[in-house]
């Protein structure tokens, strides 16, 4: 079965959290996006969604879900999305598309996070997947000499802009034991939007679809 497969199932899984009534917080990437096909399915049963970045909200907007302003809305149920590494305690590294803040900003806004992806993203150790930050432009040759400092080898995501007019900076090489930790000292940089680390506050459920079906994961 393809990775892309296995995404979908995780997808499908997640279909089993929407209430109905309920405006759902949505993230971005290519297992979201299987996510929001399959919302479409359900549309009527739904008041709309918050999205996470201007791609998710060209799809829902495709399927006519409607597509609220997170200021207008209060707490929302249910956020759905997907991440680049998971560990067993369901702390994330998200980011790889570029939308980590925006996600960070809905998943914090949402009761409950559901977080879906195919088998290869939980990993015992994050850290092999570079860690994204959002940064001012301003400040990124600061904020990349203070993660050199934190042990860090940070790479500019070239001819990348942000939804929120920013640049990323990827850094390689780390081997993350103390994620928590991590995602504090790097937010606390001047400059830092904030970085991928969804640690301090991690997903409640993970969703891996794998070749013989869609595995529940909860905190070890
Ligand atoms: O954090 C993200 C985007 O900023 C995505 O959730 C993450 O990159 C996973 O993407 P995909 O579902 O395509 O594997």
């Amino acid at each position: 079965m393809s990775p892309d497969e296995m995404k979908k199932l995780a997808a499908k899984a997640a279909l089993e959290y929407v209430e109905p009534g309920a405006v759902i917080g949505i993230g971005t990437g290519s297992t979201v996006n299987h996510f929001i096909e399959l919302l479409g399915t359900v549309k009527s049963k739904i008041d709309g969604a918050v999205s996470s970045s201007e791609a998710s909200t060209e799809r829902l907007k495709a399927l006519n879900i409607p597509v609220y302003d997170l200021n207008a809305v209060g707490e929302i149920p249910l956020y759905v999305d997907g991440a680049d590494e998971s560990n067993h305690y369901l702390q994330l590294i998200k980011g790889g598309g570029g939308a980590l803040t925006r996600e960070k900003i809905i998943a914090s806004a949402s009761r409950k996070f559901v977080c879906i992806a195919d088998q290869s993203k939980l990993v015992d150790i994050l850290g092999d997947f570079p860690l994204p930050v959002e940064v001012i432009p301003m400040a990124r040759s600061h904020i990349a000499r203070q993660i050199v400092k934190l042990g860090g080898e940070p790479v500019y995501r070239e001819g990348f802009v942000t939804d929120n007019g920013n640049q990323i900076l990827d850094i390689h090489g780390l081997s993350i034991m103390e994620p928590a930790k991590l995602e504090g000292q790097l937010n606390n940089i001047p400059g830092v939007v904030t970085n991928g680390l969804f640690a301090i506050d991690p997903a409640d459920v993970l969703i891996l679809g794998t070749p013989e079906g869609a595995n529940t994961v909860y905190s070890k």
